[in-house]
């Protein structure tokens, strides 16, 4: 009987390993003696599981934080009640990826020759793995995504069909469904593998994703906006960002650094924005990363979240349109941003449900156009803006954080090169996003965290709970 079982178990080990091959299409293993990306991550996840169980057990019972009636009816600000690797914020100090601000990020990560901004595919390793890669380890990420990065024909097919005057993050969004197919995860689950092999899964699928992200997100641009031709994809020749900006038809050097740094600040925001956590809470029902990350693009296309910096373009011409001639100056412009706020609207691009200070990625762009457009007239009117609008804010009396956000610059960079088309922002904003909410479903998996669900109430309930108790 005994040996029976150890066979069956034998014969179960068998087909996992077996099942784990079939599917997996990682291609780079040991390049130069540096770690390929599934090799580099696989020897994190045993100390990272044994990390989180020894927090658990030490820390099980402590309170977290708590949760007021006031939090559950308002959006859950503050509450601590999730927990999310890839990186944290501070809401003075703002993001960190893995420990390092995004200056630390600009000095520390590889870099094209002769750029400042660091490579997407070393901040995608960086968010990752935790560790910092070497320029072979970007190199060799690049073939991966290379080699991966042809779209499938019915995707193609699917994104053509799509009518060019279809918002472009709704168009992204079936864009994504469309590779959907494709998934090693719900293929893998169909068979039944092991779930200790998820995380394998997930990550060439986020691989697959990330590869083929920027094609799908330059076709949409093509399509919408131009005449639908398009450079063909040099990736493995070029990094993520030059080779997006050459797909979309830039050819400026000067644009592929913006288009780094764009695609750098936007990854990640740790877990509780809406396109993180909707990933993350589509991903807990093991949908695959695909379908996750769909989730978390219909959250970032709302106008309080990634649909902002659409937003922020649209109001900034807006606004010279309604100057004409007249000279742009502090007192002209406090009295357009009070017309916002009179008309029951919110100023996008200022305050934040975290942050209290100026968001440093909206400092990072700053100082790429201090140092690259300082004489563009819109970046005069967005200079201008953030010496007026947060006194008018706070004068109003009703946000916490009257400071500008990330969304309230990006827009006239784009402008500066050529890319006039507002309604197109959120798009590669979403690009950036799959780089950190990916890395960070990779984990997930990886930790084994559970389906979310977590306990609603009724205004009846509430009230009935806390009667008498006043
Ligand atoms: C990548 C990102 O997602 S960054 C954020 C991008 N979004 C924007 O820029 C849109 C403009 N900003 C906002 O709407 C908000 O500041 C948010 C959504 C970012 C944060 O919302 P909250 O955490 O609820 O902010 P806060 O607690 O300060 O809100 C208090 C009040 O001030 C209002 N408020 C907040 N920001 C603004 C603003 N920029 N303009 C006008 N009113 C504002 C809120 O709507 C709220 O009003 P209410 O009491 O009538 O409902
Ligand atoms: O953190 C948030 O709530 C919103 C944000 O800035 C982001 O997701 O980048």
């Amino acid at each position: 009987m005994l040996r029976v079982g150890a066979s069956r178990l034998a014969r179960a080990a068998a087909a996992r390993s077996a099942g784990s091959r079939l599917h997996l299409r990682f291609k780079t293993t040991d390049t130069s003696g540096a770690l390929g990306i599934k090799e580099a991550l696989g020897a994190k996840i045993p100390a990272a599981i044994a990390d989180v169980k020894a927090v658990r057990e030490a820390y099980g019972d402590e309170q977290l934080g708590t949760c007021t009636v006031t939090q559950a009816y308002g959006g859950m600000r503050s509450v601590k009640a999730m927990t999310y690797e890839t990186s944290l914020l501070d809401a003075e100090e703002g993001i960190r990826f893995r420990g390092l601000t995004l200056p630390e990020c600009q000095a520390q990560l590889p870099r094209a020759a002769g750029g400042a901004e660091p490579l997407p595919e070393g901040i995608f390793w960086l968010l990752l793995t935790g560790d910092v890669p070497t320029d072979a380890q970007v190199h060799a990420l690049r073939e991966e995504f290379a080699s991966r990065s042809t779209l499938p024909a019915e995707a193609v097919a699917v994104i053509d069909a799509l009518p060019t005057d279809m918002h472009p993050m709704t168009q992204l969004n079936a864009g994504v469904l469309a590779l959907q197919p494709q998934s090693a995860m719900a293929a893998a689950y169909a068979k039944g593998v092991h779930k200790s092999t998820y995380w394998e899964y997930c990550l060439d699928d986020a691989l697959t994703l990330l590869a083929q992200l920027p094609e799908v997100a330059a076709r949409i641009y093509r399509r919408s906006f131009h005449d639908g031709s398009m450079t063909p994809s040099a990736a493995g020749e070029l990094d993520m960002g030059a080779n997006y900006a050459r797909m979309m038809g830039f050819e400026d050097p000067k644009f592929d650094e913006l288009m780094r740094l764009y695609l750098t600040i936007h990854a990640d925001h740790e877990g509780g924005n809406v396109s993180a956590h909707a990933v993350r809470l589509v991903g807990s029902a093991l949908s695959d990363p695909f379908l996750s990350f769909s989730g978390g693009l219909a959250g970032l296309a709302g106008p309080l979240h990634g649909l902002a910096n659409q937003e922020v373009l649209r109001w900034l011409m807006e606004m010279k349109e309604s100057l004409g001639t007249t000279k742009m100056t502090k007192e002209a412009l406090t009295g357009l941003v009070w017309d916002v706020l009179n008309a029951g609207k919110v100023v996008p691009g200022f305050g934040h449900a975290v942050l209290r200070k100026t968001d440093p990625r909206y400092t990072c762009q700053r100082e790429f156009a201090l140092k690259h457009m300082p004489d563009d007239e819109m970046f005069r009117m967005v200079s201008m803006l953030y010496e007026v609008v947060p006194a008018v804010l706070t004068e109003q009396g009703k946000v916490k954080n009257p400071y500008p956000n990330v969304d309230a610059h990006s827009g006239v960079l784009l402008r500066h090169y050529g890319l006039t088309e507002a309604r197109y922002y959120t798009v590669m904003f979403g690009v950036s996003r799959a780089i950190g909410t990916l890395a960070s479903l990779v984990w997930d998996r990886a930790l084994g965290l559970p389906i979310e669900r977590p306990k609603s109430v009724t205004t009846g309930w509430i009230k009935a709970h806390f009667e008498g108790k006043k």
